[in-house]
């Protein structure tokens, strides 16, 4: 048998957490993993309870020469949208770095970091597997000035001029930092001032991890980008080996900050910091194949080392079994771990993209990549707008004072119209009521700043030297802007938050009231209700047995009618005329009463004398037959009357 022309079988099914896909042995002999179409496929999107999911899509590239010359077998195949075969292959997928840009979710991930969230790109896969051509194109090109784009572009460029497109059509003013490191033999290192030697990776409670020292520069147009991606490029390392002639022996991180700035309505200026990474991972390597020696080998050894820590990373965060504080997650254990921290369990949003080659040969290291992949697919993240404290207590304070307006504006509605529009009371006991602090912190105390704004960006480059907006209407808000960053805009932060605390408590309290007013209100509606449905049936009970009464009720003022009404002075209403009904047939039933006793007084005994003809005897039995109707009646009569309201 040919090497590497053995099946292997597994497949992933749908599991049993919300559209989360597991892997499981199948009896089918085939290798199958979630998502693909042209060789891209895209993990679900679920945003449940507990996070939002890891993206995956997987990438195949297509044979290169030596896999061709050595007719190796194409084993991989993008099946459809959600599954990946190992196998022998019919179809060669399709390549294009176009068709990886659009449908690989990229587009999302930088829209939300210009909203202000972090989100990480990463390609993760085997030495050769065409991470660095996936991320930033063909290797010749990268480094070169003289760059124009065409289509061998990776999603890094792409990104640059979406990036562009986007903000310029947004209306917030926009600043673009970026700045790009790597981490080689365990050693960080800053690829656009590799001078500096080794940087060093500190922890801030406020922002994780972070890179000391790491030199941001400030970019004010596209180009100024790619040469950011050129120059880190030129300085990453690389080497040869049997896999890749241009392989790179470190894992390198683009990092492009957007800060941007939205001027409210009142004239306060919200700043939030978005940013995106970009991950080239170093690629797994087997020594054997890759025939590494010397310095090589080291590296190798490294890159296998921070790659199996990475493992270990996703594995622990993937586990549902284990409850989250039980899990140890071993971020700790490398540099690369540290880094990617946020984005794998933490606040980021995040895109793998899994880089597979299709040739027999590498069967064992696609499976191991489709594994990875698949167990990523099981990390939660939970995405944040990352905005200074101050501001984004406001914020919520703002969004507070609104939901409150909202609903308390919907209540006053709600207790007029029951009230058939009059104007609300409010009780006496509510006007001086005492509401609880807002959660969390003291209504009236103010925390002071969000710590040192550089700490912001993990690489502690800080942004003070943001100077050019890039929109045209950005001078009078730059200088607003540059007035809530001093001392004056601290406060006047701080003033602000204070007024909306006060309208919030203040919304807080008439929310109380009129909370409280309705529920009043409620309960006399259904007062009024019950009673009008119990006089309205007692009326119906009497109309049955009044036969001939003039008494008409109004058949569209039936129960279920009634109930259906919506003011309470409307049953109100409708209550009083049933009770002058009632007394009409009251007093109709005392007439008849009398009636039936003056009839008894005039009446002779039935067996007198004097009335002994025919004729006679037919008149009495007519009468004795009315006095037995009219007693029935007024059994009834009396009987209904005495039933209780
Ligand atoms: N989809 C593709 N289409 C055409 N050529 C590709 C494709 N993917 C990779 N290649 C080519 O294959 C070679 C190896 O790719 P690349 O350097 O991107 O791999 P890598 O995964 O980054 O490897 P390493 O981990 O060793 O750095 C390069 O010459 C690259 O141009």
């Amino acid at each position: 048998m040919k090497k590497g022309k053995t099946k292997r079988s597994k497949t992933l099914k749908r599991g049993k957490t919300k559209g989360i896909e597991t892997p499981e042995r199948s009896n089918s002999g085939v290798t199958v993993l979630t998502n693909t179409k042209s060789a891209i496929s895209r993990g679900p999107d679920p945003i449940s309870k507990g996070g939002e999911s890891v993206k995956v899509v997987v990438r195949i590239r297509p044979m290169n020469m030596k896999e061709q010359k050595r007719s190796d077998q194409y084993i991989v195949e993008a099946v459809d949208d959600k599954h990946i075969q190992c196998q022998e292959a019919n179809k060669i997928c399709k390549n294009l770095q176009e068709d990886v840009f659009d449908k690989c979710g990229v587009h999302e991930l930088i829209d939300a970091a210009l909203t202000g969230y972090s989100a990480t790109v990463f390609a993760y896969g085997q030495t050769g597997s065409g991470k660095t051509y996936t991320m930033a194109g063909i290797e010749d090109k990268l480094g070169n000035k003289e760059w124009v784009p065409d289509n061998n572009d990776g999603l890094i460029p792409r990104s640059i001029r979406y990036m562009w497109e986007r903000m310029t059509n947004r209306k917030e003013q926009f600043y673009v930092k970026a700045a790009f490191m790597e981490i080689y033999n365990e050693q960080l290192r800053d690829l656009l001032n590799p001078s500096t030697g080794i940087l060093q990776c500190r922890w801030s409670a406020k922002s994780g991890f972070f890179v000391e020292d790491l030199m941001v520069v400030e970019c004010t147009s596209p180009d100024d980008l790619i040469s950011v991606l050129h120059e880190g490029m030129k300085n990453r390392k690389s080497g040869s080996h049997e896999l890749n002639p241009d392989s790179s022996r470190s894992h390198s991180i683009l990092i492009i900050y957007l800060i941007s700035e939205t001027v409210a309505d009142d004239g306060h200026i919200f700043k939030k910091y978005g940013k995106i990474s970009f991950v080239d991972l170093a690629g797994s390597e087997r020594l054997k194949e890759t025939k590494s020696k010397g310095v090589m080998l080291k590296e190798t050894g490294n890159i296998n080392k921070s790659l199996f820590t990475l493992g270990k990373v996703i594995s622990c965060l993937a586990d549902s079994k284990k409850k989250k504080s039980d899990k140890h997650v071993p971020y700790r254990d490398s540099k690369l771990t540290m880094l990617l921290m946020d984005s794998l369990g933490g606040k980021s949003k995040a895109l793998m993209i899994a880089c597979i080659s299709p040739s027999s040969a590498y069967l064992e290291e696609t499976l191991s990549t489709l594994n990875y992949a698949t167990r990523t697919m099981n990390i939660k993240n939970k995405p944040i707008i990352q905005m200074d404290k101050l501001e984004q207590d406001i914020y919520n304070l703002k969004e507070e004072a609104q939901r409150l307006r909202l609903e308390n504006e919907w209540l006053t509605k709600e207790i007029k119209s029951r009230n058939g529009g009059k104007p609300i009371e409010i009780p006496k006991q509510l006007a001086s009521i005492n509401l609880p602090p807002i959660k969390g912190r003291d209504a009236f105390q103010v925390e002071i700043g969000g710590g040192p704004r550089s700490e912001m960006i993990p690489g502690g480059g800080g942004f003070e030297g943001l100077s050019k907006p890039l929109s045209a209407q950005s001078n009078m808000s730059g200088r607003r802007a540059a007035a809530a960053t001093d001392f004056g805009g601290e406060f006047s932060g701080q003033l602000m938050m204070q007024e909306f605390d006060l309208e919030v408590i203040r919304l807080k309290q008439e929310n109380h009231q009129l909370r409280y007013q309705k529920e009043l209100t409620k309960r006399d509606y259904e007062n009024v209700l019950f009673e009008n449905n119990t006089l309205n049936s007692k009326l119906e009970n009497l109309e049955n047995v009044f036969i001939g009464s003039a008494i008409q009720r109004n058949p569209a003022k039936s129960k279920s009618n009634l109930s259906s009404d919506y003011a309470t002075s409307t049953l109100m209403l409708e209550n009083q005329k049933l009770k002058k009904k009632l007394e009409h047939v009251e007093h109709e039933r005392l007439e008849l009463s009398r009636t039936v006793q003056s009839f008894q007084e005039k009446a002779p005994p039935i067996h007198s004398k004097a009335f002994d003809t025919v004729k006679e005897e037919k008149e009495i039995k007519k009468l004795q037959r009315q006095l037995d109707f009219f007693k029935k009646q007024e059994k009834d009569l009396l009987a209904q009357l005495n039933k209780p309201l």
